[in-house]
């Protein structure tokens, strides 16, 4: 633990906050998808003056957020290299590893063996096992559920298995077994499924709505990751939100839950007002969740506009040595068709009161340069890829 350039790294992933389709975005159908621009052309401007001062419109002008003329962090966006735009594979390169075998997806709904199987040992029907919106299949399906207790299965165009119930039918204990048992199942290599995933929602027919014990159930990452340096080296490693879900709990030595992004924000303040040496690694996934898949642009931009708000109280208790980096996993522009992730740029934001000055950085060939760059600056193995951008913030450091 020595000759460290930052004691703490705090890094922010705004799930899905693209800035502008890849070059590789053909490949995914996502032609002209571009998250924040789309965003703010909706928003008639967004109002995001704290971003600015980072640097934000100067990685690409965005409408209504002025280019700083003396942007504060080090600004730029990186590609996605592995063969994927789900929250996993964007996750896992940020720190690390390289997808090259593209998750399993299933677009025509599970095996009937893996449907017979999860009825069996669950002692319940299967219904949906189809692609679906989670808001749209309960209005679907709940009515059903509600009266036959079968459980209502979905997935989308990521890698997941999703199982829907109403937690006065299935006590939330029980969805959390059932999803235990599916998670089991789909190890099986001929399954391998991403995540299993928990969908509890309450309400009455027409007025459904999902709850905040949603839980994931995802693989183990494939091979060691940069947390798991860390940890070994004994450095903290504190994930907040769905991080731990995201990796397993792999390299992970503390784990904070959270309901919201603001509850996201409110938890990270506290971490970053302890005292800890290593990482704090935050996902905000109500841009996601709430408004990229249910295609709310209006609802999108506010809350980026909220999570503007705070910036400024989460600056404020960054320390001299400490790094903030802000981020994406994925692009998701609710102009865009259908109801899925885009492949896209993510906007890369590097920052710390000791820097003089900000500045640009050259376009991130993969997330992974994040990694590295943590793991550089910890002193821990380098993963496989990426490259570390830490020179270049080290010449910024007064
Ligand atoms: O439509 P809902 O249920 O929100 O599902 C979304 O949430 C899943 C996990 O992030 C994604 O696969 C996406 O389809
Ligand atoms: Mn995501
Ligand atoms: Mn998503």
């Amino acid at each position: 633990m020595k000759n460290e350039t930052f004691k703490r790294v705090h890094l922010i992933v705004l799930d899905s906050v693209g800035i502008g389709e890849a070059p590789d975005a053909h490949l995914y159908g996502d032609e002209g998808a571009d998250t924040l621009g789309h965003i703010a052309r909706e928003m008639k401007g967004l109002h995001m003056p704290n971003m600015a001062k980072l640097g934000l419109s100067n990685i690409r002008p965005i409408e209504g957020v002025p280019v700083a003329d003396e942007p504060l962090a080090m600004y730029g966006k990186m590609q996605e290299a592995s063969v994927g735009k789900d929250t996993m594979t964007g996750h896992w390169e940020i720190m690390g590893l390289n997808i090259d075998k593209p998750f399993k997806v299933y677009p025509n709904g599970f095996s009937e063996e893996l449907i017979a199987e999860l009825e069996q040992r669950t002692g319940r029907k299967v219904i949906g096992n189809k692609p679906a919106s989670g808001t749209a299949i309960i209005d679907e399906l709940g009515e059903e559920h509600m009266k036959t207790g079968a459980l209502i299965v979905y997935t989308s165009a990521d890698p997941v298995l999703q199982i829907a119930a109403h937690e006065d039918i299935i006590p939330i204990d029980e969805q959390y077994r059932i999803c235990e048992i599916a998670r089991e199942i789909t190890l099986a290599p001929e399954y391998l499924v991403g995540r299993i995933i928990a969908r509890p929602f309450v309400g009455t027919p027409g007025n459904f709505t999902r709850t905040a014990n949603r839980h994931d159930y995802a693989l183990k990452p494939f091979e060691r990751t940069v947390m798991n340096e860390l940890q070994d080296a004994d450095y903290d490693v504190i994930a907040i939100g769905k991080i731990s879900d995201i990796f397993n709990e792999e390299g992970i030595t503390e784990s904070v839950r959270t309901v919201s992004n603001m509850d996201g924000v409110d938890k990270l303040i506290d971490v970053m007002k302890k005292d800890f040496h290593g990482l704090s690694f935050v996902n905000l996934v109500d841009f996601d969740a709430l408004f990229g898949h249910r295609r709310d642009p209006i609802g999108y931009g506010k809350a980026l506009e909220e999570f503007d708000a705070r910036l400024d109280e989460i600056m404020s208790v960054l320390r001299e040595d400490d790094l903030l980096i802000i981020t994406a996993d994925h692009g998701n522009d609710p102009t865009h068709a259908g109801t899925d992730h885009t492949r896209e740029f993510v906007p890369l934001l590097a920052y710390s009161p000791s820097f003089e000055s900000g500045g640009e950085m050259p376009v991130n060939e993969t997330f992974s340069d994040i990694g590295a760059t943590i793991a550089d600056n910890f002193n821990v193995k380098l993963p496989q890829f990426g490259e570390s951008f830490l020179p270049l913030l080290k010449e910024r450091v007064k």
